[in-house]
């Protein structure tokens, strides 16, 4: 049996619903080996962010080097990866190991306001990792600032997508989850060529944190299994669809997505007890 391995390099959320923690839950139940290298620790819950620790830039390559000599990953992504120093050490040891499929997640500020990423690390994160992204996944404020540019509609996410993808990122998925639209949410994906929209309904509910995570990993996990990347920016979609539908309502702030619904739901398993 062929074991298919995907590696997260992010930040751990304390409370389990964004982060590390979204990305390997995410790799699991899509069937595919995690593997993680931690960039900084941060104390949070659902009502926000309390503490974010960094780690030292050499654990960071340190951690890359470990895996690098021993395991090779199918499919790689980048979460929250906080300041310049580190965006060097992450780009460095993808080009080392000669890592494929990366995915790079350009996390910037959690729900509740709080950075997550230098406003000085914005350039290195274009300079350094966009080149070697097979997908990058920006959220709108996140497409607004890597291009420059404010989004006040599809055609922006579109002019947005492009100028990403001029910067050396093979695709983008410009994620419409921060979208103005009332009943619907647009995805928009650009393969240097051509655009396709991903919609689906709004689901309105206030329980969404760790959703551009979890739709990131799942993206890399389907990428891991050699699916295309349309075929795998379709699953993801299907994933974090099913994960905030079925949101498990635990906290007293926003809840994370449920990152068991895909998976039961393919099983025809109902919902699930949260009890
Ligand atoms: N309310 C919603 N209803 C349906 N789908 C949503 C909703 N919010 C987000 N999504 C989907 O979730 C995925 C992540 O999008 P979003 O724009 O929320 O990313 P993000 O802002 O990076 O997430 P995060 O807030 O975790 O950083 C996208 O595929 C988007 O379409
Ligand atoms: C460690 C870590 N990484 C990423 C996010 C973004 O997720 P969200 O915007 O949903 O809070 C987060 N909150 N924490």
């Amino acid at each position: 049996m062929k074991v298919y391995k995907a590696l997260t390099i992010a930040g751990s959320d304390s409370g389990g619903g964004a982060g590390i923690q979204a990305d390997l839950k995410t790799f699991q139940e899509l069937g595919v080996y995690g593997m993680s290298a931690l960039t900084a620790v941060t104390a949070q819950n659902t009502l926000g962010v309390q503490g974010v620790y960094p780690l030292e830039p050499a654990a960071v390559a340190r951690q890359l080097d470990s895996i690098g000599e021993d395991l090779t990953p199918d499919a790689v992504k980048t979460g929250m990866l906080f300041s310049s120093e580190i965006i060097r050490k992450v780009s460095d040891g993808i080009r080392r190991y000669g890592w494929k499929n990366l995915v790079v997640d350009p996390v910037m500020v959690a729900k509740g306001g709080s950075p997550l990423l230098q406003q000085e690390a914005v350039r290195a994160l274009a300079q350094y990792l966009l080149p070697l992204a097979l997908v990058t996944t920006p959220n709108i404020p996140e497409a607004e600032i890597i291009a420059g540019m404010t989004i006040a509609g599809i055609d922006d996410c579109k002019e947005a997508a492009r100028r990403i993808a001029e910067m050396g990122s093979r695709y983008v998925v410009v994620k419409g989850g921060h979208g103005a639209e009332p009943g619907a949410v647009t995805d928009v994906l650009y393969d240097g060529t051509e655009f396709t929209y991903i919609e689906s309904p709004r689901i309105d509910t206030p329980h969404t944190h760790g959703t551009g995570c979890t739709y990131s990993a799942a993206l890399a996990a389907e990428l891991a299994k050699g699916r295309t990347t349309d075929e795998a920016v379709k699953t993801a979609k299907a994933f974090i669809r099913a994960a905030i539908e079925d949101g498990l309502g635990i906290g007293s702030g926003h809840g994370p997505t449920n990152h068991f619904a895909y998976m039961r739901r393919l099983r025809g398993e109902g919902v699930g007890d949260n009890d």
